[in-house]
């Protein structure tokens, strides 16, 4: 493949050098360059990657794509553009052939909900026979073939790369959630989305984003690129208010479908039974009525139920099939799932809660389940929002009988500090602060009682802990059943032992 291959949608590139240069890899990490590469130089939030055009050169680089002029002493193939990312972008696309085009991309995007209504619109879609990827903060599934989660969202170049794979096995869509990040950074600029789905719009990222507007901005695109095509299909939650601020903004678009609990959403929510085991609820569209029967619990869940159906049928599935296909709707991993086992005394469930509102929305769907206390573990990511950590410890205050503040991926941060900053939001003095994630979990399990849930919340399907970037291994779920286990192991070793001193002469 030459460069004159890659080049043909980029915006006006000044070029210098031969574009008939071979070109048999794409990067933008420096240390990757090699021959036959070409690097994109990004700026980046650590480093920018024009510092390292000469590095990629001296690796043998065949040409560089960058938003600078070349300097006066180079030979190489220089292409300079208006935007790196935006280049990258394009000619990852064209270097794979433009698999998004052969697809049928359906967006997820809002601050919580983005997995779990992926997973659910994978799992419908399949259902009806057309074979779909996934990619998202879970896994990457190009179409039978998975892969650990590196993104949300992976940049471009990674993504057209996982788009092809899905291409080569036969998938005809792809249910992929979309971070704010990945907006702001054009990692899914050009792909042709038909359908959008917007959750909700809490804090969380403002580190990134600075203020809730630019946050909401950065969300909004996937609408304006969702608008823009033919078929587009917009399907955004009305009950939530910045929903409402972006069903307003593309109210007189031909694909607007809004869906909630209020009486104006197109698809309309009506007497939800929450338990255990599952979740009934009525769905009204359009003068029809369904009964919908999940096994996904709480109230955020029904949410995530009804955007995935809505989002099914705007992409080609039979709705009556899709309400149906619901009942066999797969466990999320890490999302609400139950660890304890059905004979447990009290229920354990470990959940990805890791925003204030996400945590309010965790905890209720606990209580909705009538428990005798609700005992909650948390903790907050260090290197990520500081403002959301009060917020997240008053969120789990007023909603939990017991709180156990502990440790969540303290990356570069020292992580009685981060509990320092949640702490502050506590209003009252019964809380623990148990720095040891597991010794937390621990603390919970052993001071449980008949009827109680502990909800385990922040990590969900994480297997690490993040400290000082190194990854140990850590999985809330494994950690919690082989506690469980070992304790009821110790009773009944206590029990035995009662039964046999009992039982002498
Ligand atoms: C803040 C952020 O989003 N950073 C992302 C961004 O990195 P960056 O541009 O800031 O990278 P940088 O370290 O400053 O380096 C700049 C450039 O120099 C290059 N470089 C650097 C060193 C060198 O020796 N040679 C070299 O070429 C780098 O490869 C890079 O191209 O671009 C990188 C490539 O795409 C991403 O891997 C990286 O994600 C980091 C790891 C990250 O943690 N991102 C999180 C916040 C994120 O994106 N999360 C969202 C989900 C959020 C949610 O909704 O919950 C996601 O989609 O995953
Ligand atoms: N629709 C929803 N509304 C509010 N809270 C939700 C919703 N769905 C899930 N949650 C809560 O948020 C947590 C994260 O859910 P999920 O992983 O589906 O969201 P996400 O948007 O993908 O999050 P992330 O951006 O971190 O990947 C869940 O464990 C649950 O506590
Ligand atoms: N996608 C989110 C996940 C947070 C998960 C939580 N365990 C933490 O580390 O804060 C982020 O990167 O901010
Ligand atoms: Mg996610």
């Amino acid at each position: 493949m030459k460069i004159r291959d890659l080049i043909k949608n980029l915006e006006k590139p000044v070029v210098s050098g031969s574009l008939d240069t071979e070109v048999e890899s794409l990067t933008y990490d420096s240390r990757k360059a090699k021959a036959g590469a070409v690097f994109f130089a990004l700026r980046g939030s650590k480093t920018d990657g024009h510092d390292f055009t000469g590095k990629a050169l001296e690796q043998g680089a065949s040409a560089i794509v960058a938003e600078t002029a070349p300097p006066d002493d180079c030979n190489a193939v220089w292409l300079h553009v208006k935007n790196s990312r935006i280049a990258l972008a394009e000619m990852a696309e064209a270097f794979y052939d433009h698999p998004e085009k052969k697809l049928k991309p359906v967006g997820v995007t809002g601050t919580n909900g983005k997995t779990t209504t992926a997973f659910l619109l994978h799992h419908l879609m399949n259902h009806a026979q057309i074979r779909c990827g996934l990619l998202g903060t879970v896994v990457f599934d190009t179409g039978g073939n998975l892969k650990p989660a590196t993104h949300t969202t992976p940049e471009s170049l990674e993504l057209q790369g996982l788009l092809s794979e899905m291409v080569q096995n036969g998938c005809r869509a792809v249910a992929m959630e979309v971070s704010s990040h990945a907006l702001h950074q054009h990692r899914v600029h050009g792909v042709p989305y038909e359908v959008a789905i917007f959750s909700n719009l809490t804090q969380d990222h403002l580190d990134y984003h600075g203020t809730m507007e630019d946050y909401f901005i950065a969300k909004m695109k996937l609408f304006e690129m969702t608008a823009a095509h033919p078929k587009g299909k917009l399907i955004i939650n009305i009950d939530d208010k910045w929903g409402r601020l972006l069903a307003d903004k593309f109210q007189s678009h031909p694909g607007l479908v809004t869906y909630g609990f209020g009486p104006l959403a197109n698809f309309r929510v009506g007497d939800p039974r929450y338990e255990l085991t599952g979740t009934t609820f009525e769905l009204h569209h359009k003068g029809r009525q369904f009964l919908v029967r999940t096994p996904l619990i709480g109230q955020f869940n029904v949410y995530n139920t009804v955007a995935a159906v809505a989002g099914a049928y705007a992409a080609g599935c039979n709705l009556r099939e899709a309400v149906r296909a619901m009942a066999q709707a797969p466990q999320i991993p890490g999302r609400m799932e139950r660890v304890s086992p059905d004979n447990s005394r009290f229920h354990v469930f470990v959940d990805y809660a890791h925003t204030p509102d996400g945590l309010v929305n965790a905890l209720s769907t606990a209580r909705a389940l009538r428990p005798s206390r609700i005992i909650t573990v948390f903790g907050c990511g260090g290197d990520r929002d500081r403002l959301k950590r009060p917020l997240m410890a008053k969120a789990v205050e007023d909603s939990s009988d017991v709180c156990i503040l502990t440790s969540d991926n303290p990356r570069t941060e020292d992580p009685q500090r981060i509990m320092e900053d949640a702490r502050k939001g506590f209003t009252r003095e019964s809380h623990v602060l148990v720095v040891e994630r597991k010794k937390a979990i621990d603390t919970a399990l052993q001071g449980a009682r008949d009827g109680d849930i502990i909800v385990i919340a922040g990590k969900g399907h994480e297997p690490y802990q993040d400290i000082q970037g190194v990854k140990h291994d850590f999985d809330d779920r494994k950690i919690a059943r082989q506690l469980l286990d070992r304790n009821t192991r110790i009773k009944g070793e206590i029990r035995l032992k009662k039964q046999q001193e009992g039982g002498r002469p």
